[in-house]
């Protein structure tokens, strides 16, 4: 993949991050958005008034305190107390107000993506072109991270960075007029000449943070990469962890311990070796921005000092302009001050970029199979070809048909691609081209059943709703399925996926289908870890169902046994050499 962060340019970055950030202000939440937001930047531009405030009032305070004026000191206590009092309420509402709408707005684009990702199997097929070849559409790694933590990222620092930056241009505006009426006029002679320059401290201000900008950005400049890299890795290796657990068992009978160590300790190496180098970048920058900070404290007291002593100035003024001082070259300092925090948020909104095109890309893209369901009385694949994600054929202009009362054994040799013909009937399968057509929606046993972890009852009755079902029915279904061990563990909560044998768990995937009683069945290996006489009891039932239902059944079998309970075969033959497709089908 790409490294975008690398690539993009400042205002390419603030493109990609308005559009991300819009589709929330224009969603059907956008009146509640759009009020918040603004009541926000009221509030920030409050504080940045009561700042201005709290300046005047330094000039006015140290004044009364050279002039020992005591009753001028106390009414300043005083209004301090009005001007403190203003600033935390504003303080406190602007606080809960901001959190409240990035929590909205993170609730709302997690929902939107997560929509996105779930539907039309999204979340399948970006998996699958990740290892496409030939498309130019990006292929976003690790969606869950993207999901879960780079939403709540990108809400937090678009919030706080855009806030933070206004804040910065109002203070900036607001205070650069006091600087520039209180730093008086500034004469020096340079080669000769003399030359005098109105609001002196407003130019030395912005030299001063201009070199510093400059200089931050130089050093600061190789975060942007490393902190896109640091998200990718950290990514990695939790995905990496999740992998071992979900495969604790194979893993502790095949001994792979060792392995696993081993690999989890490459990745976290590499989460190490990438962590090591940010932070030589961030001691770089942290070195350059804590000088910087510690020479602003005394800097305007050097440049205004001969003005104080010759007594052109007061102490007040003295103090007013180095706090007006302090402030421009604060707001001036945003960047420097934040070039971290936009580092990681320029890398996040990079990510959530390419996810975003990621799915667009796959919602935009007219699917080469067309799927109809309801025109025909039975299944009509006609000049179907099925090709791997690599390009490579392995069936072309395959025509396939399937009538009410068929029951069809699809064979070939192993990695032929039955099952993904299966995935094909299905829809799922987005490189296939050619026409299906189905009489309804069928149901598919795929090879490794999903048991979701909780109810047994939930468990069975995947993905339709329990409540669906009376418990009779639940029970029957397992009985029939020869489960007749769990029809009293229905409310029973377990790990499933882990409790139960693979014989146990494609017993419950048939179950299922006995529950639901479709009309259209494709079995993939759906007995394969039962004994020969459950196989044949379960494929009788399963055979009698559909065939009472007006359907009929497609499954894939090695064993030779199940021959016996279907009527037709449909068989992968490889092809002669030269031939464009892999396999031909046979139908028999
Ligand atoms: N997601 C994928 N990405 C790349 N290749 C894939 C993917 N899924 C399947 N394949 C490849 O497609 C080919 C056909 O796989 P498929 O599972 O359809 O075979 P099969 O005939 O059902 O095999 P088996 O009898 O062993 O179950 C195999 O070579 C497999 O490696």
């Amino acid at each position: 993949m790409s490294d975008p962060a690398r690539s993009a340019s400042f205002f390419d970055t603030l493109r990609r991050i308005g559009k991300l950030a819009a589709p929330y202000f224009r969603s059907e939440e956008k009146w509640k958005a759009r009020v918040m937001l603004a009541v926000i930047v009221v509030l920030n531009l409050l504080a940045v008034y009561m700042l201005v405030l709290n300046n005047q009032w330094f000039g006015r305070f140290y004044d009364a305190l050279q002039n020992k004026d005591q009753a001028v000191f106390w009414r300043e206590i005083g209004v301090f107390c009005w001007i403190a009092a203003g600033f935390i309420v504003i303080a406190i509402l602007k606080f809960y107000l901001t959190q409240l709408l990035q929590m909205r707005w993170r609730a709302w684009m997690t929902r939107n993506y997560l929509g996105r990702w779930m539907a039309d199997h999204t979340f399948y097929r970006l998996e699958l072109a990740r290892y496409a070849t030939g498309g130019d559409a990006p292929t976003p790694d690790n969606p869950d991270q993207r999901i879960q933590e780079d939403m709540q990222m990108f809400t937090d620092y678009t919030m706080t960075l855009s806030m933070g930056l206004l804040n910065a241009v109002v203070t900036l505006v607001s205070f650069v007029g006091i600087l520039w009426v209180e730093s008086g006029t500034a004469s020096f002679t340079l080669g000769g000449h003399a030359f005098t320059v109105p609001g002196s401290m407003v130019w030395v201000a912005l030299i001063y943070c201009a070199v510093g900008t400059t200089i931050t950005h130089l050093i600061g400049r190789p975060l942007i990469g490393l902190n896109f890299q640091q998200q990718r890795y950290e990514a990695d290796f939790r995905h990496h962890l999740v992998r071992v657990r979900e495969y604790s068992e194979a893993i502790a009978l095949d001994r792979g311990e060792k392995v696993e160590h081993g690999q989890l300790d490459l990745r976290f190496g590499a989460v190490l070796k990438n962590y090591l180098q940010l932070i030589k970048a961030q001691k770089n920058l942290v070195a350059f921005t804590a000088s910087f900070g510690q020479a602003s404290v005394i800097f305007a007291f050097i440049v205004q000092a001969p003005r104080f002593f010759s007594g052109a100035i007061q102490l007040g003024q003295l103090m007013q302009v180095n706090s007006a001082f302090g402030r421009v070259q604060d707001s001036l300092s945003w960047f420097v001050d934040n070039y971290d925090r936009v580092a990681v948020w320029r890398a996040t909104s990079d990510r959530l970029t390419t996810f975003d095109a990621a799915m667009r890309a796959h919602a935009d893209a007219s699917p080469a199979l067309s799927r109809e369901i309801g025109a025909t009385d039975g299944l009509r694949a006609t000049e179907l070809d099925v090709a791997l994600p690599d390009g490579t054929l392995l069936m072309q202009h395959t025509a396939l048909a399937l009538d009410p009362g068929d029951t069809v054994l699809l064979q070939g040799p192993s990695g032929s691609g039955k099952s993904t013909l299966f995935r094909t009937f299905a829809g799922i399968w987005p490189f296939a081209r050619g026409k299906v057509a189905l009489p309804e929606e069928a149901m598919f046993i795929p090879q490794r059943p999903y048991v979701p972890d909780g109810r047994l009852r939930d468990a069975l009755a995947y993905p339709r709703p329990a409540a669906e079902y009376d418990d009779a029915q639940l029970k029957a279904a397992l009985d029939d399925a020869l489960l007749p061990a769990l029809a009293d563990r229905l409310d029973d909560t377990d790990t499933w996926s882990q409790k139960l044998s693979g014989g146990e768990q494609q017993r419950l995937a048939i179950a299922r289908v006995l529950l639901r009683k479709p009309r259209w069945l494709f079995a993939d290996e759906a007995t394969s870890a039962l004994d020969t006489a459950a196989e044949e009891t379960l494929y009788r039932r399963l055979s009698a169902d559909v065939k009472a239902a007006g359907g009929a059944m497609v499954s894939i079998a090695h064993r030779a046994s199940v021959g016996a309970f279907h009527d037709k075969r449909w068989t992968l033959v490889p092809s002669t050499e030269g031939a464009a497709a892999r396999y031909t089908v046979t139908s028999t």
